[in-house]
């Protein structure tokens, strides 16, 4: 037990799924799991485990930002044996090479976040995702004739900007193809830990476009990065495929 999981070691599996939302959490495990059962609700921050084609695994929401999925991921990977988290968030696109509910899965997280230089003095404003989850989100994803695609993600810690536009500028500059809130620290997390971490992203906004996804489709329609994610959970599974 920490402070925010109620549960005892072993009832996560060694990877978890991991939304921001917890009724998206709920909604895949229910959807999805074969015998999912509820293993903590701490704070609402709902997480389940049961299994998925006969492979264990758990899924469990983070909550918004990367101090909450700081505390989360942190929790996981020291006390609960978690090996591996893969990350199924929303995101807002800066270009429109990405059109609403496409599948973005992060090579790189930047940001301009004090995550990093707070937790350890880490001063970088990247941070890497697990080359072999990526691949085998990569192989899932081809398997099952999903188009994905690839590329650097801005992790920020404000939604509502005071200047909109400065995207285009973080676009240009850092090369970043979405913003959500919390791969930078996942990824933080994993590296110092010496465990593995990964992000697949859904367009949920568009910030060329305007476009905007419901609460109801941020919480349900997101089942292709779902499927991706769930089909590569059974390479997570085996020990020897050490990433
Ligand atoms: O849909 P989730 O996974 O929560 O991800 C995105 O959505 C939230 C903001 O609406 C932030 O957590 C952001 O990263
Ligand atoms: O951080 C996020 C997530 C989804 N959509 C956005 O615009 N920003």
């Amino acid at each position: 037990m920490t402070p925010h999981i109620h549960a005892q070691p072993g009832d996560f599996a060694r990877t978890v799924l991991m939304p921001g939302d917890p009724l998206r959490a709920k909604f895949i495990a229910e959807t999805y799991l074969d015998e999912a059962r509820e293993v903590s609700n701490v704070r609402n921050i709902l997480a389940y485990t049961g299994s998925y084609k006969n492979t264990p695994v758990s899924i469990m929401a983070s909550g918004m930002g990367m101090p909450s999925i700081g505390i989360y991921s942190w929790e996981l990977f020291t006390t609960f044996g978690v090996e591996n988290i893969i990350r199924v968030g929303s995101c807002g696109a800066y270009t429109k090479t990405l059109k609403l509910h496409d599948v973005l899965l992060a090579t790189e997280a930047w940001s301009e976040s004090s995550y990093a230089k707070t937790q350890n003095g880490d001063m970088a404003p990247h941070n890497h995702p697990s080359a072999k989850l990526n691949q085998w989100l990569q192989e899932s994803a081809a398997r099952q004739g999903i188009p994905i695609h690839e590329g650097t993600v801005h992790s920020s810690d404000v939604f509502y900007r005071h200047e909109h536009e400065v995207f285009q500028k973080i676009h240009a500059e850092e090369g970043a193809l979405a913003v959500e809130m919390e791969s930078f620290a996942l990824f933080h997390n994993a590296r110092v830990l010496n465990k593995h971490a990964a992000c697949l992203l859904t367009v949920s906004d568009h910030l060329i476009t305007e476009e905007a996804s419901t609460s109801q489709q941020r919480e349900t329609g997101f089942k292709q990065m779902i499927e991706i994610a769930l089909g590569s959970v059974k390479n997570c599974s085996i020990e020897n495929n050490s990433v």
